[in-house]
């Protein structure tokens, strides 16, 4: 279950000085997902989609209001457990975030290798869900060799590798086109059927209406519609 309740965020302006505080970005937001739910994330660009998304993968503190991630109060959390908490989340990040010096097939391996699995099983899990994102014949590839939709299919298959309890995916298909984005969403509705929370924030109305799911719409850092 992810559960916010009256969270609020401001960032701090460093360059304004040490405790200066910027305009509130995310405003009142409360709502629940259960544990196995799909929850598409829309709103316009500035809206605190990825603010949001940040605070439920504890990349980031809300300034007020609490918010409890697969039955954790996250403020209450030691660092260790965070840690540990962050392994069973993947991620999606906007701009991919891969090691620039690590191989597409590295880069998916390393949340296996850190969470200690087998290295025949990496070998297997890594190789097999590369082929599914169309990159089998790309798996020594830098990240930098690769083009922006190559990039963001190894940032899915990095995120998905572990089948994790929580998926987080900030605008995965930005790069995609129509047929890798129909992949993408087969590979998370089959991820979701085995039991991982999604949360996925999206500009793409096609695939939202091809999709139907319940929707957490923002707008100005308000949640506007829920459900
Ligand atoms: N690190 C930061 N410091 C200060 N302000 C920030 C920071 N990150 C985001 N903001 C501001 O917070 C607001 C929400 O940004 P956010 O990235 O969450 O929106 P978004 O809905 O994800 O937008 P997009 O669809 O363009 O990705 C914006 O006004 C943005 O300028």
């Amino acid at each position: 279950m992810i559960r916010f309740d009256d969270v609020w965020l401001k960032y701090h302006h460093q360059e304004r000085g040490p405790g200066a505080l910027a305009r509130d970005v995310l405003r009142g937001i409360s709502f629940k997902i259960p544990d196995g739910g799909f929850r598409w994330l829309t709103g316009p660009s500035g809206a605190g989609k990825t603010s949001l998304l940040k605070l439920i993968y504890l990349a980031q503190h809300p300034t007020q209001g609490r918010i409890d991630i697969m039955g954790t109060h996250a403020a209450k959390i030691s660092r260790r457990d965070a840690a540990l908490l962050r392994r069973r989340i993947g991620v999606v990040y906007q701009d991919f975030r891969l090691l620039a010096h690590l191989s597409a097939y590295d880069n998916v391996a390393l949340p296996m290798r850190l969470a200690r699995r087998a290295e025949h099983q990496v070998h297997a899990d890594v190789t097999e869900i590369l082929r599914w994102v169309g990159l089998a014949n790309r798996l020594g590839a830098l990240p930098d060799e690769l083009s922006g939709g190559e990039q963001q299919r190894v940032a899915i298959a990095r995120a998905v590798v572990g089948r994790p309890k929580l998926l987080v995916a900030d605008e995965p298909t930005g790069n995609l086109d129509d047929e890798q984005a129909g992949r993408l969403m087969t590979l998370i509705t089959a991820l979701n059927r085995l039991g991982t929370t999604v949360v996925v924030a999206t500009h793409n109305h096609a695939l939202v209406e091809a999709y139907p799911a319940p929707r957490l719409e923002m707008a100005e850092g308000r949640l506007t519609a829920h459900g």
